[in-house]
């Protein structure tokens, strides 16, 4: 009869010698190696982390910018699909390796379109976060959101694109079946 000691012993021998637990013990190492080096890559290369998952629900016109909430984005792609999905009408651009928001609208007249960037100019004063202005061949108005801070895209660059879409600019706009 095997005294408790001599039966843990026992196992832990029958157990040492089956190639499970070698390759238990093996793929625990790799294991570890691999989230070591998962953590190591996303220390030296995500130039900028995700600060936490954007909160669901939240009408993101109702936010408002701020500096201590910058969320910065990788570019995981996920985060950017959650947020664009959100600000019909604008799309994701990347210039020389900035990526942006841009839309582009027509406008009835050159002073149509600079009251147009007059709203969005006060939209974004109010904001503390300002976007890029464009007025060309006289009624074009195109607008380009980033964060110059991050040099890329953060949640702040979405809540001015929702507060934008959410004036009434209509009777600004030249009517066309996509008014690009
Ligand atoms: C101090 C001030 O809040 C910052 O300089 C703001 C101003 N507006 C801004 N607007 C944009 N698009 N990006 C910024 O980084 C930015 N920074």
């Amino acid at each position: 009869m095997l005294s408790g000691k001599q039966y843990g012993a026992s196992i832990s021998h029958s157990l040492l010698q089956h190639p499970c637990y070698i390759d238990t013990t093996v793929a625990e190492i790799f294991r570890w190696l691999w989230t070591f080096a998962l953590h190591l890559h996303v220390y030296l290369f995500a130039s900028i982390r995700v600060a936490d998952k954007p909160q669901d629900h939240e009408e993101l016109s109702s936010n408002t910018s701020r500096l201590n909430r910058i969320r910065a984005f990788c570019t995981g792609q996920e985060l950017l699909i959650y947020f664009i999905i959100q600000v019909p009408g604008w799309n994701l651009v990347n210039e020389d390796g900035t990526q942006k928001l841009h839309r582009s609208w027509k406008v009835k007249t050159f002073v149509r379109g600079m009251e147009f960037l007059r709203l969005v100019a006060d939209v974004a004063e109010a904001e503390g976060h300002h976007p890029d202005l464009h007025l060309v061949g006289w009624n074009n108005v195109k607008i380009d959101i980033w964060t110059h801070a991050v040099g890329g895209l953060t949640e702040n660059d979405f809540i001015l694109a929702a507060k934008i879409n959410g004036l009434n600019l209509h009777h600004l706009l030249r009517i066309t079946p996509t008014n690009k």
